[in-house]
């Protein structure tokens, strides 16, 4: 696993869209092979967001070949709720950049059978290949998705009722009235996540400091699911340095030292892949 330390949250923004912006670019998606992106809603993710559109405008990228799947959307929320995850991807993301809205994937909290919706969602995932990057964000209680704590860490897409904290995390999209938030949700699994080819993860912010430390300093442990990622070979957390408040000094002291070397070690590879001696450099933990 990787943590990336930036000084604020346009920073973070600046680094993950760039990090994507190169993983696409990289991957040359085409019609028949596009680049299937895992995408979370949230405040955290918004300045990536921007970032990313911002990279289209200047016609630096493009989404024409991506396929995204979003981690989740609220049970019995209208789609078109301004708090549907269907209205926060569309105003925040989507309708700003070039992806054909047919490419754009979003659970149906709406389904008449909510099982069979989950079950077709990780179908299609599979019927793609798969994941190749999933972005995420993380709630205060350390949930991925809406991976609450207690979930397994096998779990598939399926429906969850949302854990309390959450629910009033959530009250301020909802003018603060905890009756007005949606008690259930529709969430991709622990699992799903992992079985992606590279997981980002963004983490802004103190009040998710106690979160990020449970996850990375403590061992895997379903009730911070984010902790999971300590399974997967290619995970990245990119946090500004609010978020860091609980770390050990030593831990972001480790971190930041490991990102120069990997900065060596990435112009290095880059360096042979222009000679054509594209050997895989054994570089993320
Ligand atoms: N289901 C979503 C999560 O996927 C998201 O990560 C979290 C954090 O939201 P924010 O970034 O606004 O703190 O909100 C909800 O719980």
């Amino acid at each position: 696993m990787r943590l990336i330390i930036r000084d604020n949250t346009t920073a973070v923004g600046e680094y993950i869209g760039n990090y994507i912006a190169k993983r696409i670019n990289d991957f040359a998606p085409t019609p028949e092979k596009p680049f299937v992106l895992g995408l979370p809603t949230g405040s955290s993710p918004i300045p990536t967001y921007k970032h990313l559109i911002r990279l289209v405008k200047e016609g630096k990228l493009s989404f024409k070949n991506v396929v995204t799947f979003n981690m989740d959307e609220y049970v019995g929320l209208p789609d078109d709720h301004p708090e549907s995850y269907h209205t926060f991807m569309f105003r925040e993301f989507f309708s700003h950049i070039d992806i054909p809205p047919s490419q754009v994937n979003i659970l149906n909290g709406n389904a008449k059978n909510l099982i069979e919706e989950c079950k077709s969602y990780e179908e299609k995932i599979k019927k793609y290949g798969g994941i190749e990057l999933f972005l995420g964000g993380i709630g205060e209680d350390g949930h991925i998705a809406f991976n609450e704590p207690g979930s397994s860490l096998a779990s598939r897409t399926r429906i969850k009722t949302l854990a309390y904290d959450t629910i009033l995390a959530n009250a301020r999209f909802f003018n603060n009235d905890i009756a007005a938030v949606p008690r259930m949700a529709l969430t991709v699994g622990v699992a799903t996540v992992l079985d992606s080819r590279e997981v980002v993860v963004v983490v802004t912010g103190q009040r998710k400091a106690l979160a990020l430390s449970k996850a990375i300093e403590e061992g895997v442990n379903h009730l911070w699911t984010l902790s999971a990622l300590q399974l997967h070979p290619w995970a990245l957390i990119v946090v500004d340095e609010d978020a860091t408040a609980e770390l050990h000094v030593k831990t972001v002291k480790y971190f930041k030292s490991i990102e120069r070397v990997q900065d060596e070690v990435e112009a290095m590879h880059e360096a042979l892949k222009k000679q054509g001696l594209d050997e895989p450099v054994g570089s993320m933990e």
